[in-house]
């Protein structure tokens, strides 16, 4: 009786045009984690004044740490926890909060969201698109039934939800050049098609149930502290680390392989900005964010305008190469530009600039000790 009370209850917001969110979403299935029906669905809302409690899953990873340091700046290092199955470092255990959260258990993860009493989740784990193709199960549990996870405890408890996606969504029968933030999505990989399954999902929920989803479509990423982890866009982060060090590099694309890239700072910054964007302001819930592109042979004559004695060799990997063949090779990102001011700061040049300063400065120190 009461379920079905509460299924008359559901109606349509005339303002947004979604589902109010009056259904709690583990009432729906079959699931063995009901949830009893006196359950609280309390607000984790948090007023103007206040600052957002924050969840980052995944956030060991190449992208997490940068994003638990940007959110710490502006939200307080106390008010955002980061979470992962491995074992963090020192100076990671030492810079903040850290917890044990594995995002296929799912009342460890509604005990940590509770408990902390959590309003924001950005979710960062993940098996990236070689890696994936290597262990296609676990990938399909992480990224698929653990995605189930999050969407569920973040609709019960009103939780905003950034979820990444990536140029990995789309496949070889979509538009490549440039490629659209609407357009045909059929990818190869099972990291593609989780990732679509999470964009589909993420804005299914937030039209049936009013969850605050939020997703960008991230590129390649290329940062200087923290390692990929098992992507086909790594080598973007590894020849710096090569030619800073070696001053040679064997790349596992092929020459002519052009991808959507990104600094890492653009991306974080991203993250932020439509996380923080008014509501109102989004007339979608999923876009593409771009910043440059380019192939291996025009990032590698840019390096070498820094390291005169640079050198690229190719031994291509067959699994990334038909992977990156099927990926956009620019990435139209206009609606982010318009909806909510989206603006790169880091194109080629300053990208090589301060990759090489890093790694430059780093190996300075390694021969000096
Ligand atoms: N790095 C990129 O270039 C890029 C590009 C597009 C999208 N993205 C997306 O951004 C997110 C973060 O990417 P990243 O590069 O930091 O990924 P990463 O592979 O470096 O890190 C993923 C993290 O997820 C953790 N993880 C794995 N299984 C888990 C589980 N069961 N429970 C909790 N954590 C688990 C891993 O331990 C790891 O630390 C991912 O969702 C990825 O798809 C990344
Ligand atoms: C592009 C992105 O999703 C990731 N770096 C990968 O290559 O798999």
């Amino acid at each position: 009786m009461l379920f079905i009370r509460m299924l008359r209850r559901v109606g349509q917001s005339p303002a947004c045009g979604c589902w109010t969110p009056v259904l709690p979403v583990r009432f729906l299935g079959i699931s063995p984690r009901q949830i009893p029906a006196d359950a609280n669905f309390h607000s984790a809302s948090f007023s103007d004044t206040d600052h957002p409690r924050v969840l980052i899953t995944g956030g060991l990873g190449q992208l997490g740490v940068g994003l638990a340091n940007l959110l710490r700046k502006r939200f307080g290092k106390d008010n955002v926890i980061l979470s992962d199955i491995r074992k963090p470092p020192d100076h990671v255990f030492h810079s903040g909060p850290f917890i044990y959260s594995d995002i296929l258990d799912y009342k460890n993860l509604r005990e940590i969201v509770v408990n902390n009493r959590i309003t924001w989740l950005f979710h960062y784990s993940a098996l990236l698109s070689a890696i994936g193709e290597a262990n296609v199960s676990l990938a399909r549990a992480v990224n698929i039934t653990g995605l189930h996870n999050i969407l569920d405890v973040a609709a019960e408890h009103n939780l905003r939800l950034f979820v990444p996606s990536t140029i990995g969504a789309f496949g070889p029968t979509s538009p490549r050049n440039p490629t659209p933030d609407l357009c045909i999505q059929r990818p190869r990989t099972i990291y593609g098609v989780s990732k679509v399954h999470a964009e589909l999902m993420g804005e299914y929920y937030h039209y049936r149930y009013g969850l605050d989803f939020r997703c960008l479509r991230y590129p390649g990423i290329i940062s200087a502290d923290s390692q990929p982890g098992g992507g086909t866009t790594d080598y973007a982060v590894q020849i710096f680390h090569d030619a800073a060090k070696h001053g040679k590099f064997e790349c596992n694309l092929e020459a002519r392989t052009r991808l959507p890239m990104m600094y890492i700072d653009d991306c974080l910054r991203a993250t932020l900005e439509v996380m923080e964007a008014p509501a109102e302001s989004l007339s979608m819930r999923t876009y593409n964010v771009s910043a440059m592109s380019f192939t291996p042979e025009e990032l590698a004559q840019e390096v070498l305008k820094h390291v005169p004695e640079f050198q690229i060799t190719y031994n291509v990997d067959a699994v990334r190469q038909a992977i990156a063949d099927s990926w956009p090779m620019k990435f139209d990102d206009s609606n982010a530009r318009k909806d909510w001011g989206w603006k790169h700061d880091f194109d080629l040049p300053e990208l090589v600039t301060t990759m090489l300063n890093f790694h430059g400065s780093e190996t300075r120190v390694a021969q000096a000790n």
